[in-house]
């Protein structure tokens, strides 16, 4: 059984020690809750901003007021680089920051960073279980499903590690084929918050507790069932057994 507490693991006070933070070519939408972003940045064992990823966290931190030379640097950039302007590149080879050119087409800059802080960790002897990637889930559809891609090839790139998609207001992670147990906050169950379990990769056969709508060895497939605008039943743990990885992506809007 496999145990997760995502929710725990981001708030304040229960923060998992050992995680790297990845900052993706989106928007940074926690403007109500910037403490939230930059602790989750300070408190990293590996920061990170991948392409244009970089550029967006420079004007975050100008909106909300930071100083850059007072905040962490990245530990590391990587990308293409056809999203960095070349000022911002130019600042940071002043800095300690890595800056790594990933040039490969045929790999998204995610993937590519993703087994470039693998590198970094394993030779600077840093272990992390846990990966935050700040990919809100607004704009480009490709992108977006390509970030769910990347959580499916995760596992080939960084073994052990748990990849969380982070947006504003849900957080997505891939359940592989197994059983699961989840810890819901009060606060998610109290509130009636959305859930999901989403087939994306292949059909999968689902069983849950937990659940407003719970399945019992239902096949999810898409262009059949889709769990989508599920809820909670009030338990304080939701369990979910599959025989295929599936995708489940729920609301953390009264959690930040
Ligand atoms: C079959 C196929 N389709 C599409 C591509 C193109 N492609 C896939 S990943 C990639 C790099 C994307 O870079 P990234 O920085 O992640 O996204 P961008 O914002 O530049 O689109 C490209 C060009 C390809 N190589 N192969
Ligand atoms: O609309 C978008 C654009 C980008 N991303 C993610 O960010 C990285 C880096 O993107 P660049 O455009 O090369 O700066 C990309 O690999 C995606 O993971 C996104 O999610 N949505």
């Amino acid at each position: 059984m496999e145990i997760w507490s995502p929710c725990e693991d981001i708030t304040e006070t229960c923060k998992s020690k050992n995680y790297g933070i990845l900052i993706l070519n989106v928007p940074i939408a926690f403007d109500c809750n910037h403490n939230f972003v930059m602790s989750l940045w300070d408190q990293a064992k590996v920061r990170m901003t991948v392409d244009g990823g970089t550029q967006r966290w420079m004007d975050w931190l100008k909106v909300n007021k930071y100083d850059l030379n007072k905040v962490q640097m990245p530990e590391l950039i990587s990308g293409d680089m056809d999203s960095t302007p070349a000022m911002t590149l130019e600042y940071f080879k002043n800095t300690t920051t890595q800056v790594i050119y990933t040039p490969d087409q045929n790999e998204t800059d995610f993937v590519k960073a993703l087994r470039e802080l693998d590198k970094y960790c394993k030779v600077n002897n840093i272990q992390i279980d846990t990966i935050y990637a700040l990919a809100d889930t607004s704009g480009r559809l490709d992108q977006i499903l390509a970030n769910i891609n990347t959580l499916y090839k995760c596992k080939q790139i960084i073994s052990n590690t748990k990849l969380y998609l982070l947006a504003k207001s849900s957080l997505t992670w891939l359940l592989d084929a197994g059983k699961h147990s989840l810890s819901i906050p009060q606060t998610l169950r109290d509130s009636q918050q959305w859930c999901s379990l989403l087939p994306i990769g292949e059909p999968c056969q689902v069983s849950t507790t937990g659940l407003k709508w719970n399945l019992d060895k239902k096949t999810l497939k898409f262009g059949s069932l889709v769990s989508t605008s599920n809820t909670y039943d009030g338990s304080e743990v939701v369990t979910v057994e599959t025989d295929h990885p599936v995708v489940w992506s729920m609301s953390i809007k009264t959690l930040l």
